[in-house]
């Protein structure tokens, strides 16, 4: 009898790491239904939400962040990664893996090195234009490696031999058509009839600053029944920007969420997209043709968010802000003239590379597959249906 295949995934931290990996879980159960797969993070992050929300097992290592912040802690990091790695030999010898992936963010790299102990084959698979640290140190580990975007090959160790395969979308993002699920997705939002939608999302976490200009912007626009802006703050500012929205009278065409669990949803019924360039976000932007002001978060590793924003506004498909020029003012400058310029909008949708990523998990799937000894998988590319 044939045995299942087995994987473990490294993914946690923020949604960045999490939503590809699970894009990735759910490509390797469309080619082998009966598959294993878990999932390595920490206690703390959106995974212990996310994942098992998703339908999938999560185990919980102890770890502490490749972050130079640590200051003298750092001293700690080989002996902390050496016990989590440990940890995660355990995981993937318990499940009878036959594969480790790591998606990039620190879980990333115990499930590398519990695959080095474990003898087991392993593939890293980075997401940003630049590499993060976590990354950079698990591509040290294996041979196989995989990019969401090709331009940071270069930046890192054995770049060479990776294989360029986008960024793994989850299955409604992956297959969404703005245009046809505009109109039930306005509906389901409550957005008036002719009116415009700005969405602004400071990613999976949130973004003060962006929050901050948003909730000026709603202030400023208090009187327009042409213009809608929903906040995505982050749950501990929820409350404070109701409140601030409350009192400059914001609130009037203005609604702050903690947190967009149909980002499908959101970026169909919107018509502009204010945001930061995590990798993740970039490739939705350009799979589904959605224009942005792109806010890089300033103080990502190498300023890898900047490199992020950069695939898309090199192609004319989004505008980029830098954080310190941030506003309301600013941002009132450059998205009321781009609102009232269908014939752009549509020209910056367009000009954004839709192929790229749509079939990334799949790919990404494959390559697992082939490490797992499991070539003859097929994909049964089934259109996910979605309602509602
Ligand atoms: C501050 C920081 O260091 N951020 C990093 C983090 O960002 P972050 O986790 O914010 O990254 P991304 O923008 O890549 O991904 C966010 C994901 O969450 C989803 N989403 C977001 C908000 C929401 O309300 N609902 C929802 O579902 C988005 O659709 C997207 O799929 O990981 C990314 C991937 O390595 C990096 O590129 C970012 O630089």
């Amino acid at each position: 009898m044939r045995t299942p295949l087995s994987v473990v995934i490294g993914a946690g931290g923020t949604g960045g790491h999490i939503y590809p990996g699970l894009a990735l879980a759910d490509a390797l159960r469309r080619a082998a239904p009966d598959a294993v797969i878990s999932f390595v993070g920490t206690a703390r992050g959106l995974e212990t939400r996310l994942i098992p929300q998703a339908g999938y097992r999560l185990h919980t290592v102890d770890m502490i962040p490749f972050d130079p912040s640590l200051g003298a802690r750092r001293y700690l990091l080989p002996a902390a990664l050496l016990r989590s790695g440990a940890q995660c030999r355990a995981i993937l010898k318990e499940q009878g893996a036959q594969v480790a992936v790591g998606m990039g963010g620190y879980p990333s790299a115990p499930v590398i090195v519990g695959a080095r102990l474990a003898g087991l084959p392993s593939l890293v698979h980075e997401s940003n234009a630049v590499p993060g640290r976590a990354n950079k140190f698990a591509a040290r580990l294996t041979p196989h490696l995989a990019l969401a975007f090709d331009r940071s090959r270069a930046h890192l160790t054995g770049g060479e031999r990776a294989e360029t395969v986008g960024m793994p979308l989850v299955g409604p993002l992956a297959q969404l058509d703005r245009a046809a699920l505009r109109p039930a997705a306005r509906r389901a939002l409550g957005v008036p009839d002719g009116a415009r939608l700005v969405l602004f999302n400071g990613g999976s976490l949130g973004a003060a600053r962006l929050t901050e200009a948003a909730v000026g912007l709603a202030g400023c626009h208090r009187a327009r029944p042409d213009l809608r802006l929903l906040i995505k703050t982050g749950p501990a500012a929820l409350e404070e920007t109701r409140a601030r929205l409350a009192a400059n009278g914001g609130a009037a065409v203005a609604e702050a969420v903690p947190y967009l669990d149909r980002m499908d949803l959101a970026y169909a019924a919107a018509d502009l997209v204010v945001c930061r360039a995590g990798s993740a976000t970039v490739a939705e932007l350009a799979t589904i043709g959605m224009p942005a002001v792109l806010v890089p978060y300033p103080h990502a590793p190498g300023d890898h968010q900047t490199h992020n924003a950069r695939v898309l506004s090199d192609a004319g498909a989004a505008l980029l802000l830098p954080d310190a020029e941030t506003s309301a003012r600013a941002l009132d400058a450059l998205i009321t003239p781009l609102l009232a310029d269908p014939g752009r909008l549509a020209a910056m949708a367009r000009a954004a590379d839709p192929g790229t990523h749509a079939r990334a998990a799949d790919l990404l799937a494959a390559k697992a597959l082939a490490l797992a000894g499991h070539p003859g998988a097929t994909y049964p590319n089934t259109p996910l249906k979605e309602s509602i």
